[in-house]
């Protein structure tokens, strides 16, 4: 599989305080990931860097001929809010807007292809609901109903099952099995390490740096895990934006190399 999207020596900082330090890798084409790491470890910041919402600080982030369309980005829960007075249908319709013309109206194609999407979620009925009345749970399904409808090649996913029930978690699952199965790229940010074993072929273990990035198996072992643990602690907060010269004298670092 040919690399998708990667990622050169790319660090990420809030002003000037990094988050993200010196990772290099690949994406390749069609690959399912895990983004795992302990909290603050910069996953968050990681996709969002992909998406284009962050901007390196250094080092940079090669999409080859992908476009902003092309992303389908699910932030965290927290960071959506759902307050505004708009229905399911119309959520999910959002999902589309690339379609959309000059005035937002959107085909009957459209119109249908949400109410597919709605029925694979297991949200059939729902149409008129406000947002706000959703379970937490069935909001999360409406948001995958959405990326559904926007059909992009790269799916970027932060946190997608935190406060979500079994059921709902299984379900949402086999969606994200279905993109993989199409041939998308999917990227999801997971703290529970029995679905990353379970579910995703690939991971990629940060700790602020890189602590491995390749096969599951190899990556989510006992040695990794306590590594990972250790640098996100001995992490400053309060250090300054680091230098490239670093990389050098923080030997050991696992990197990877573009998938063939
Ligand atoms: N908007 C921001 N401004 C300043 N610092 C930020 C901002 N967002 C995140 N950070 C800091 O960057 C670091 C990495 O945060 P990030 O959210 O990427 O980690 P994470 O691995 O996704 O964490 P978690 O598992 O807790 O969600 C943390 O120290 C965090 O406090």
């Amino acid at each position: 599989m040919s690399a998708l999207i990667r990622l050169s020596n790319l660090t990420v900082a809030y002003e000037r305080h990094p988050a993200v330090h010196h990772v290099s890798g690949s994406f390749a084409e069609g690959s399912l990931t895990a983004i795992a790491g302990p909290n603050g470890a910069g996953k968050s910041t990681l996709l969002k860097a992909i998406v284009g919402e962050l901007r390196p600080a250094e080092g940079s982030i090669d999409r080859g001929t992908l476009m902003r369309n092309d992303f389908g980005y699910l932030p965290q829960a927290a960071d959506i809010v759902r307050r505004f007075p708009i229905s399911v249908a119309d959520t999910v319709m959002l999902g589309a807007w690339k379609n959309a013309g000059a005035f937002g109206q959107f085909s009957r194609k459209d119109a249908e292809r949400a109410r597919e999407a709605l029925d694979l979620v297991g949200l059939s009925g729902f149409e008129r609901r406000h947002i706000g009345s959703l379970s937490a749970g069935q909001f999360q399904r409406v948001l995958f109903a959405r990326l559904l409808l926007q059909d992009a090649r790269v799916i970027l996913l932060d946190e997608p099952f935190t406060a979500i029930d079994q059921r709902t978690t299984r379900d949402l699952l086999d969606i994200v099995l279905r993109w993989s199965r199409e041939g998308r790229t999917v990227i999801a940010v997971l703290h529970d390490f029995e679905q990353v074993r379970a579910y995703f072929p690939e991971t990629l273990l940060i700790a602020r740096e890189l602590v491995g990035w390749g096969r599951t198996q190899d990556v989510m072992s006992a040695t990794n895990l306590i590594r990972a643990r250790a640098m996100a602690e001995r992490w400053d907060m309060e250090a300054d934006e680091c230098s490239a010269d670093d990389v050098e004298s923080e030997g050991g670092l696992v990197k990877r190399e573009p998938a063939e």
